[in-house]
């Protein structure tokens, strides 16, 4: 069942605050250094690593004399750079008695979701790749203010596989799996695998156990989960001291299946990656056009139009009924042009404008459902 993770040659790791700290606070090096043993069997095995690791504000707090997580982002932001600076010393050491060298990359979300910055991401990770050297992710915290913030490294660490094209997503934890409820609870049974949303159906998701150091519980771990097996990519989710065996593809954790279809990672970037400047109604024709019968976006289908964006941004397709978005795409129009256009046929518009507005609002080659 799990022949993709013993295939796995590129893998991206995330693990979580709860797994790296000790319960008073700071940095726990008895863990730390157990997952560097577990990742660098990999490394030196001939796989490609990327470490995604929280813990920075965690590891700031008892340096700091603070007691718990601060809930105030300049105290968060000066707990990270104390941190941020421990956690990633004591990985260089760690990984250094492998004979591996590590590279810090810390991102906001405007390095992977602006285009432009993407494409560096991308090469600096690569390069670090091509080096030898493991890459060790985390959110730059200290200047990522509440608007720029990603808020959890789940998601970043869904993201990031995406980026590099990863062949496996392992997301750790201070939980053996993903349970049917509260894992607290003696009627809990593990999720071994997930095969589509059906097998998570009653399943209690919740929000983070130990107060104060995880942010996202499992409702962002399963959102990543998500994001990666959309894109193809496998993951497993378990616990920090399992990491060893999950990776040896042993039946631990939860694994979550790959879907089917994978698609271009432009169109990953455009649902994932991009926020999207303004939103296009689409009647009840123009959503069964575009989500059953993949069809380009005619002005026709088009109800209203909010937002202001140009030509080439992405914008989010609605159910103009309610209101949830169905597809995201570029958009071959500025904000301006479209509510003459609204509601007319493409032959109509042709005969009265002139052939450039034959052309689709959004063509379906830039399209992706949601
Ligand atoms: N259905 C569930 N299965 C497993 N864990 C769950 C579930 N619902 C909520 N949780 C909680 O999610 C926590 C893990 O999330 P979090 O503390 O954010 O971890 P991390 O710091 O590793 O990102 C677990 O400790 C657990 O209490
Ligand atoms: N970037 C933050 C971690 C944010 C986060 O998602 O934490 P966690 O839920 O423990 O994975 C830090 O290093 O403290």
């Amino acid at each position: 069942m799990r022949d993709a993770v013993s295939a796995a040659r590129r893998v991206v790791v995330k693990v979580g605050s709860s797994s790296l700290t000790t319960a008073a606070g700071g940095l726990d090096p008895q863990r730390v250094d157990a997952l560097v043993d577990a990742l660098a069997g990999l490394a030196t095995a001939g796989r490609e690593v990327v470490l995604v690791s929280s813990g920075a504000i965690a590891a700031g707090l008892a340096p700091l004399a603070l007691r718990r997580r601060p809930r105030d982002l300049a105290t968060q932001q000066a707990a990270a750079s104390v941190g941020q600076g421990l956690l990633i010393g004591r990985y260089a050491g760690g990984f250094a008695r492998h004979g591996l060298t590590v590279g810090q990359v810390l991102l906001t979300a405007d390095d992977v979701t602006r285009r432009g910055h993407y494409r560096n991401a991308y090469r600096t990770l690569r390069k670090l790749l091509d080096l030898g050297a493991v890459p060790i992710v985390n959110e730059n915290d200290t200047v990522a203010t509440e608007e720029i913030r990603f808020g959890d490294n789940d998601r970043l660490a869904a993201l990031v596989a995406g980026l590099v094209e990863a062949d496996l997503l392992v997301l750790l934890s201070d939980v053996e799996a993903l349970f049917t409820g509260d894992p607290a609870l003696p009627d809990s049974r593990r999720v071994a695998e997930v095969r589509d949303d059906a097998d998570l159906a009653g399943v209690a998701i919740g929000r983070a156990g130990r107060a104060g150091v995880g942010t996202g519980g499992m409702v962002t771990k399963v959102e990543a989960a998500r994001i990666a097996t959309g894109f193809g990519i496998p993951v497993v989710l378990t616990a920090a001291p399992l990491a060893g065996r999950a990776l040896a593809a042993e039946d631990v954790g939860t694994f979550f299946h790959p879907g089917l279809d994978r698609p271009t990672a432009r169109l990953f970037w455009l649902a994932h990656a991009t926020a999207p400047r303004g939103r296009l109604h689409l009647d009840p024709g123009a959503v069964q056009a575009v989500v059953v019968r993949r069809k380009s976006l005619l002005p026709a289908g088009i109800t209203a139009v909010d937002g202001v964006f140009s030509a080439g941004d992405a914008v989010d397709l609605v159910d103009a009924g309610s209101g949830a978005p169905v597809a995201r795409g570029l958009v071959n129009y500025d904000a301006v042009e479209l509510p003459p256009l609204l509601g007319r046929t493409t032959v109509d518009l042709a005969a009265t404008l002139g052939p450039g507005y034959e052309r689709e609002v959004v063509h379906r080659d830039d399209l992706v459902l949601l």
